[in-house]
């Protein structure tokens, strides 16, 4: 028998480490890390929690259950090898530089205690350090990087285990424990159902229409377009596997315009594995800018512009109406998150590392590569980052991928009822306009143009430009 040590893959199907101790009867373990919690946040936790009930219901159903533990896993996990007499553990690997470290502990406890253990690829198609540039070292810029990976072949999924293959476990008395026993309140916003079933609805729902046209309409706000399956990759309540070969699926009987959208959209899940590849080979990229200036961004970091920001209240439509769904969803739409973050970072010269932290703690799906690989880019202080002279214009992408302010509306209601073309214009409006049409919404805090000139010049300085 073998301990499978769930961590980041809370799923029975497609799950490769599961599958490799199953061939020699796997025993499912969780273990709540205090560790780990301490970084939790009520929407992740909660969406964890709801996880990890259907992952216990499916092993029962499976006469099998999820053994739970609670502490340190290098003490946790050898005691429950000890406990059910197993040969040894097998975990699917996780990216991050505190996980490595982490797993490389919990490895020694169990080696120490006479066990052996198995590290496994699970999480990406192509695990980091299999796609490398031709002196094999890690891709720091995404197009050479996604065009390999499009065109690469991809495993097929592994078969959930059957019943005969798991440790018989009488089910467990004690219930998984609540979002109030490990510390966290109620999240303030809306959760999606988490588990392997309402991931693939998800993914379904997705590939049996908007898939077809996600080109012309990832970037339109308004239209919920996109797959809204982030958080189930980032817990790996579905397997990536399985994700792929369903989207290929979708190529059959495809015409020419519909197959260039599966394609754009196949691009998406190629930089989520760029993004972890580039936090595996730089760990320390977590909390250090990527691009080293010759000097330091001066960072303009003002509180109360912070706070406007965090709380959707700039003056800025569109800005608002992100940062409003990020509070409501623990989750924004891809624009929307480029824009709020080009936003705190040139408009209001905010550390884009209070900007990851203030989504790590908000966001439902929130990954650490794609986070911190996302806020880089549009900080321009990442790999392969936007140029820190192109400072997005916020009223301008309110206008391109909101132009009826649909989307605006939907979370901005002291706008409601007012014409797109006065949201799109609110930065010219005069105050006695603005206390006419919408006397609760705030005007602009700053004035983009010469926020942008500060940016730029800003950028420069710390490149060592002019001096
Ligand atoms: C500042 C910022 C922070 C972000 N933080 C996160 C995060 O913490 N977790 C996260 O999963 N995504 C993050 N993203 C990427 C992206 O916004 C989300 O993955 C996407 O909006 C999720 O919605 P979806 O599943 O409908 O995406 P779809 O457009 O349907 O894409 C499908 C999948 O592809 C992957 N993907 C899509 N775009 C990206 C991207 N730019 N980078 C990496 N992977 C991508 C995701 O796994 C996504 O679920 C961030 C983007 C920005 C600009």
């Amino acid at each position: 028998m073998r301990v499978h040590w769930h961590r980041q893959d809370l799923r029975t199907a497609d799950n490769r480490g599961l599958s490799v101790a199953a061939a020699d009867e796997a025993l499912p373990v969780f273990v709540f890390d205090p560790d780990v919690l301490k970084d939790g946040s009520p929407p992740r936790v909660a969406f964890m929690l709801d996880a990890l009930a259907r992952l216990r219901a499916r092993y029962r159903d499976l006469e099998s259950d999820l053994v739970v533990a609670w502490g340190d896993p290098a003490e946790a996990i050898p005691e429950l090898v000890a406990e059910y007499g197993a040969d040894g553990v097998v975990w699917n690997e996780d990216y991050t530089g505190l996980s490595r470290a982490r797993d490389e502990r919990v490895q020694e406890a169990i080696t120490d205690a006479g066990g052996d253990v198995e590290r496994v690829h699970d999480a990406v198609c192509h695990e980091p350090g299999a796609i490398t540039t031709s002196d094999g070292k890690p891709y720091a810029v995404f197009s050479y990087y996604g065009t390999k990976w499009l065109d690469r072949e991809k495993d097929e999924p592994v078969p959930e285990p059957d019943a005969g293959s798991l440790a018989t476990v009488e089910p467990a008395d004690e219930a998984l424990p609540s979002l109030r026993d490990l510390g966290f309140a109620e999240p303030a916003a809306e959760i999606p159902p988490a588990g392997t079933g309402p991931a693939r609805d998800r993914l379904e729902t997705f590939c049996a229409g908007d898939i077809y046209e996600y080109a012309e309409k990832r970037d339109d706000l308004a239209d919920e377009a996109t797959a809204r399956i982030s958080q189930d990759l980032a817990f790996g309540t579905i397997g990536i596997r399985e994700v792929h070969e369903r989207v290929e699926a979708t190529l059959d009987g495809a015409d020419e315009g519909q197959a260039a959208s599966v394609e754009a959209f196949r691009r998406q899940l190629a930089w989520r594995e760029f993004y972890t590849q580039v936090l595996w080979a730089n760990p320390e990229n977590v909390t250090r800018s990527h691009r080293e200036f010759p000097n330091d961004i001066d960072w303009r970091n003002d509180e109360a512009e912070f706070d406007a920001w965090r709380e959707g209240r700039t003056g800025f439509p569109v800005v608002d109406a992100g940062m409003r769904q990020l509070r409501e969803e623990a989750y924004v739409h891809n624009r929307a998150r480029l824009i709020v973050g080009s936003f705190l970072t040139k408009d209001l010269l905010c550390d884009w590392r209070r900007g990851y932290e203030h989504f790590r703690a908000t966001l439902v799906d929130h990954d650490t590569a794609s986070n911190n690989g996302n806020w880089q880019w549009v900080a321009s202080t990442g790999t392969d980052a936007q140029p820190y002279f192109r400072v997005f214009n916020p009223m301008k992408q309110g206008r391109d991928h909101d132009p009826d302010a649909e989307y605006i509306r939907r979370y901005v209601p002291e706008l409601e009822g007012v014409d797109a073309e006065t949201i799109h214009s609110w930065h010219e409006l005069d105050p006695d306009e603005r206390a006419e049409v919408a006397p609760d919404y705030p005007a602009p805090i700053v004035d983009h143009a010469s926020r942008r000139e500060e940016a730029i010049s800003t950028f420069e300085r710390a490149r060592g430009e002019g001096e």
